[in-house]
């Protein structure tokens, strides 16, 4: 089964040009939205996707350019559609999400719960979880803040997509090596120390084979102006589609 895979956006928490990076993917019969940033509404207006289009939508942290469209998202499911969307989440983030992120906008008489208006289902790390009949993830903790659970992701098997991270280089080779990882989509700082997130200068640093199955995401307005110094490593594009 051929997974597919088109970016909302591709830009960093505070790039203009790029929206956020969140994205759509797709097997035969099921569609997962990965991350729902502040971007995602507007940017899903624009491919012409309607929200009960997606079957449902998967968190990997509690950062508005991953989170800051569920509000909308929630609420027009609600009232426009009178539905309520499946929500993947790691079980540690449920609390966070509702207590520190959506009850501010959406608590009301009806609404006092993250399940009122999402039906969640909560993740476990480490193991597979079966998406839909041809999709089983993996949600791999992930370094990105001190404190602050973060949550790669492993698509059945074979396909690791980074949520926001420090460079973990051990972790690429091991599921390069020992897992049988043949892609790998990854965020990247494209210039300054990484601290929170991972630059490419580290990137660079990997052996070739490994840098040859990278597709970077989550960058900067300017980068344009590094796809001559990413070696063998590519950009991935919003609205693009990818066959994975
Ligand atoms: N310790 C931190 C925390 C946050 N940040 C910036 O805030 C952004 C939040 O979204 P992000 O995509 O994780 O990128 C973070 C940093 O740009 C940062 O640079 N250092
Ligand atoms: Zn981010
Ligand atoms: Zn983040």
């Amino acid at each position: 089964m051929t997974l597919r895979l088109q970016m909302l956006g591709t830009g960093g928490a505070f790039a203009k040009k790029y929206y956020n990076n969140n994205g759509l993917l797709y097997t035969d019969d099921f569609t997962l939205l990965i991350d729902c940033g502040i971007t995602a509404p507007t940017s899903l207006h624009q491919l012409g996707v309607s929200l009960p289009e997606i079957d449902a939508i998967l968190i990997t942290h509690i950062h508005a350019d991953h989170v800051g469209g569920l509000e909308e998202f929630a609420f027009r499911m609600k009232y426009e559609f009178g539905r309520k969307p499946v929500l993947y989440i790691s079980e540690k983030l449920i609390g966070p999400l509702w207590e520190n992120t959506l009850k501010g906008g959406m608590s009301q008489e009806t609404i006092t719960s993250l399940e009122d208006v999402f039906e969640v289902r909560a993740l476990k790390e480490g193991m597979l979880n079966q998406i839909s009949p041809s999709l089983q993830i993996e949600m791999i903790q992930t370094p990105h803040i001190p404190g602050k659970p973060s949550y790669s992701l492993y698509l059945n098997n074979e396909i690791f997509y980074s949520a926001d991270m420090t460079f973990q280089p051990d972790l690429l080779k091991e599921l390069v090596y020992e897992r049988h990882c043949r892609k790998i989509f990854h965020e990247v700082q494209l210039v300054g120390p990484g601290e929170v997130h991972t630059t490419l200068d580290e990137l660079l640093s990997l052996p070739v084979d490994i840098r040859s199955m990278i597709w970077l995401m989550h960058y900067n307005d300017n980068m344009e102006d590094f796809i001559k110094k990413a070696g063998e490593m590519k950009f991935l594009r919003q609205h693009e589609m990818y066959t994975l």
